[in-house]
């Protein structure tokens, strides 16, 4: 069994956890402090709900309560222990702060009612700007399986920090209100679910998304069977004898993970550092993504180059050859080339192999150093708009030295030029007012990423003003057609009644 001493310790599980049978008895002990902490009996005796609303939604709402209330010892979070091995002042914080408001006890009860969950327990992690629980749930042959709930703290202003994320980003457009915490924070959980979505439904290892409400996201667990946490790859545990073969590996699963990324999810992951990937059996799994952004991102190049950093500088220090960082911004965000496994492992290799036949491989550490200085230092362009001096840089293309402009990968690409990708109308373009509304789409929402495909640039605002007003119009007209040609409800009903009584 793994030692919570080691610093590669997994996340230790707060309960002793049988399969099929639960938590043992010394956990159900401590239900009745629980329950003091859950503020079960001091539910305000009618919701705060506007005056318009009648006794009746009044008396509804308590029997919800009440009726959600009996769930109140399925959430236990006394028991935190996760962390104390890798963190001692994150553990100690989690027993501060691990107690959650109501609002977070409500959806939570809500979800343990609908059977997305059975039980919350101890914090798998206590974080800045959330909280990760580790959870139980029932699988389809109810069975006992794991799941983690991430809950995202909605009183934290560390969240302003996160503006550069927001800026420019299109799915941020409609319905980001940066005065109002809470719900900027269900945007941010919201973008987490749908990053995880895109990441998961390609193939790439993530958690699972399972259920969104406000700021309370399920998901799959990364963990085993008892409920041990796999590490973060920062504290991965592995044999001297085999580190230098896996910790190549692993390198170059990152930059295949981050070509895949970057091109079948259109994402730039924008926090990519041993800290966001957890391991577990020579694999690497993506977390955190809840400020990814788009390849529309004004910034998205930049976060890019930033992740290529971190995790370059984490594999230097495993003492591994990495590539140059601008080779492997290249090798990321070339159009041309695999997207697929092992495809992508063969194409890493042949830029070790280029760069040991190439001129510059008698470079040494030292000067690679600088390179990648250089490059960091450099600026990127991210649309035609910010190239500070095209006339220059279209001279030096016409020289035959356009491979020397940082955006060279980008100029064939839809990222500068805007154009449509494949002729589709993007979802956004459709609904101007589309908000990302957790509560609306959380439940029902379909899996149509449409919404998510690259068109032309997002938003009417690229429209010419006369333009738009014709279009207007245009649509308006069409619609008043069709409505000519609708048949008057009665007939209809009347037709249909008849026609179903033929067919009997
Ligand atoms: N699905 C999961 N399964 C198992 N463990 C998880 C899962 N998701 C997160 N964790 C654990 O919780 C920790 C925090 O998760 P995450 O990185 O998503 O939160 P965070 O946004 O970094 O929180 P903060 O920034 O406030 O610390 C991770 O380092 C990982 O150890
Ligand atoms: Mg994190």
């Amino acid at each position: 069994m793994e030692s919570t001493t080691s610093p590669a310790a997994p996340h230790e599980p707060p309960h002793t956890f049988t399969n099929n049978n639960g938590y043992d008895a010394s956990v159900e002990q401590e239900i009745p402090r629980t329950l003091a902490t859950a503020g079960v009996g001091s539910f305000p005796a009618s919701s705060p709900e506007p005056a318009a609303a009648g006794a009746n939604t009044f008396n509804s709402i308590d029997d919800q309560i009440s009726a959600l209330s009996k769930h109140a010892s399925k959430i236990r979070l006394d028991d935190v222990k996760g962390d104390q091995a890798r963190d001692k002042d994150k553990a100690d914080r989690a027993t501060s702060e691990q107690v959650l408001d109501q609002r977070t006890r409500m959806i939570l009860y809500q979800m343990i009612n609908r059977g997305i969950v059975s039980e919350v327990h101890g914090a798998i992690s206590t974080g800045k700007e959330a909280n990760v629980y580790g959870a139980a749930a029932h699988a389809d042959d109810f069975s006992q399986i794991h799941r983690a709930v991430k809950v995202y703290k909605t009183a934290i202003l560390s969240f302003k920090d996160r503006e550069r994320y927001i800026t420019g980003e299109h799915r941020f457009k409609a319905g980001a209100d940066k005065g109002n915490n809470r719900k900027m924070v269900k945007l941010w959980a919201e973008k987490e679910f749908r990053n995880l979505r895109r990441i998961h439904s390609a193939g790439i290892a993530c958690p699972e998304p399972i259920q969104l409400k406000l700021h309370v996201l399920v998901m799959g667990f990364l963990g085993d069977q008892r409920g041990w946490a796999y590490p973060r790859l920062r504290d991965a545990n592995i044999p001297a004898d085999e580190a230098e073969e896996t910790w190549n590996a692993l390198y170059i699963q990152l930059l295949g993970i981050m070509r895949r990324l970057y091109q079948v999810c259109k994402l730039v992951h924008a926090d990519l550092s041993e800290y966001n990937i957890l391991y577990h059996d020579k694999r690497l799994y993506i977390i955190d993504v809840s400020q990814s952004v788009e390849h529309d991102h004004p910034r998205s190049l930049e976060f890019l180059r930033m992740d290529i950093k971190n995790t370059g500088d984490f594999f230097r220090r495993q003492g591994v050859d990495t590539l140059a960082d601008r080779a492997v911004f290249d090798f990321i965000i070339a159009p041309e080339g695999p997207v697929e496994e092992p495809s992508l492992r063969e194409s890493i290799e042949q830029l070790y192999a280029a760069r040991a036949e190439s001129a510059t491989d008698s470079k040494g550490a030292a000067e690679q150093e600088v390179d990648n200085e250089v490059f960091r230092q450099q600026y990127i362009p991210q649309t035609l708009e910010q190239v500070y001096d095209i006339e220059k840089d279209a001279e030096r293309i016409g020289h035959g030295e356009g491979d020397k402009l940082v955006y060279r990968n980008l100029l064939a690409d839809q990222v500068v030029l805007p154009k449509t990708l494949d002729g589709q109308v993007s979802e956004d373009q459709l609904d101007e007012g589309a908000t990302l509304d957790s509560e609306a789409t959380s439940d029902e929402e379909s899996d149509d990423e449409s919404k998510f495909s690259k068109g032309p640039p997002r938003g009417k605002r690229f429209e010419d003003k006369e333009e738009k007003k014709q279009r207007k119009q245009a649509t308006k007209e069409a619609k008043s057609e069709k409505r000519k040609e609708k048949m008057p409800k009665h007939l209809k009903k009347r037709l249909v009644a008849t026609t179903s009584r033929k067919k009997k």
